[in-house]
């Protein structure tokens, strides 16, 4: 059986885990975890069966996906120290946003198959959106085993690395983004009476509702919001309320200071 192994266990690493767990794609035995603080990384491990190891190079040599899943400013550091481990065999795969294919190799060595990713957190629940990159050293059998882990997590899109930056932002980043708008709407029902658990509630399957519309309709999201807006109706005055506030220039400017970050990091 193929063995996975992720340095490093944060949120993002316990969402794909989670993901995978539920669509019983690994047994928890053939998930290998090792992090910085065995007190993050051993309960953990305990709690879902999975197999701790106590270093990076033993995950290494006990896994045939590596997964680097650590933050961008550790990144470097820890491919310096696996490279030893690491061998054309094993598929390395990284979530780390702003890390190059190009600059992987420089630090593990060109032979080594690389997918690079950017995953996002509704992963855990089968509905990732993910984009992947592959080396020219990961092909055939290789490749879609390593782009499977994805695809068994929701959606995956090939793309060029150097759309990865914007990619993050309007996949990766706007989980919270959209967190954020769900929690507005909910707490202006707030204002109007509703409990926060029911406005909640009924804030996040409006959100639902609307992204499956977008998805399945033939219409673009502008139309789609003309059918909304009932002439003299309620819906066009809470529009232009927003649009007074500024509610696009506040999303555009929100993405510009992601995608920026998102370059610092690379
Ligand atoms: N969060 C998200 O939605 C997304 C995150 N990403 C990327 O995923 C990566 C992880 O992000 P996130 O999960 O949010 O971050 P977290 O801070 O939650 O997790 C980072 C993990 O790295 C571990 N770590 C730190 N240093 C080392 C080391 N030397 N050796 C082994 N493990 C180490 C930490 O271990 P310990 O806890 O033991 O200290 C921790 O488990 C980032 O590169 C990010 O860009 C990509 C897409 C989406
Ligand atoms: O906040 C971050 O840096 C990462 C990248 C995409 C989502 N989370």
């Amino acid at each position: 059986m193929t063995k996975i192994g992720f340095i490093g266990v944060g949120g993002m690493a316990q969402a794909i885990i989670g993901g995978l767990l539920k669509a019983r794609a690994f047994a928890p035995a053939d998930i290998v975890v090792h992090s910085h603080q065995a007190a993050h990384y051993q309960p953990y491990a305990q709690r879902l069966g999975l197999t701790a190891v106590t270093s990076n190079a033993d995950l290494v040599a006990a896994s045939d996906l590596v997964v680097l899943a650590v933050t961008p400013n550790v990144a470097a550091t820890v491919l310096t120290e696996i490279k030893p481990a690491l061998t054309p065999q094993k598929t390395l795969i990284s979530i780390v946003a702003g890390l190059t294919l190009a600059k992987m190799a420089t630090l593990v060595g060109d032979q080594q198959p690389i997918l690079r990713t950017l995953p996002n957190v509704n992963v855990e629940i089968g509905a990732g959106m993910t984009a992947v990159a592959a080396n020219t050293e990961l092909t055939g059998a290789a490749r879609t085993t390593a782009e499977d882990v994805f695809n068994v997590l929701g959606s995956t899109t090939t793309l060029n690395e150097d759309q990865f930056g914007i990619f993050s932002a309007l996949a990766g980043s706007s989980p919270a983004y959209i967190d954020f708008f769900i929690d507005s709407l909910s707490r202006a029902g707030v204002k109007y009476g509703l409990s926060k658990q029911q406005a909640t509630q009924i804030a996040a399957q409006a959100t639902l509702g609307s992204a499956q519309m977008v998805l399945k309709s033939d219409k673009i999201p502008f139309a789609l919001i003309d059918q909304v807006a009932s002439p003299g109706g309620s819906t066009v005055a809470g529009l232009l309320a927003m649009e007074e506030a500024g509610l696009m220039t506040a999303v555009v400017k929100g993405i510009d200071a992601t995608v920026q970050r998102d370059h610092e990091n690379a």
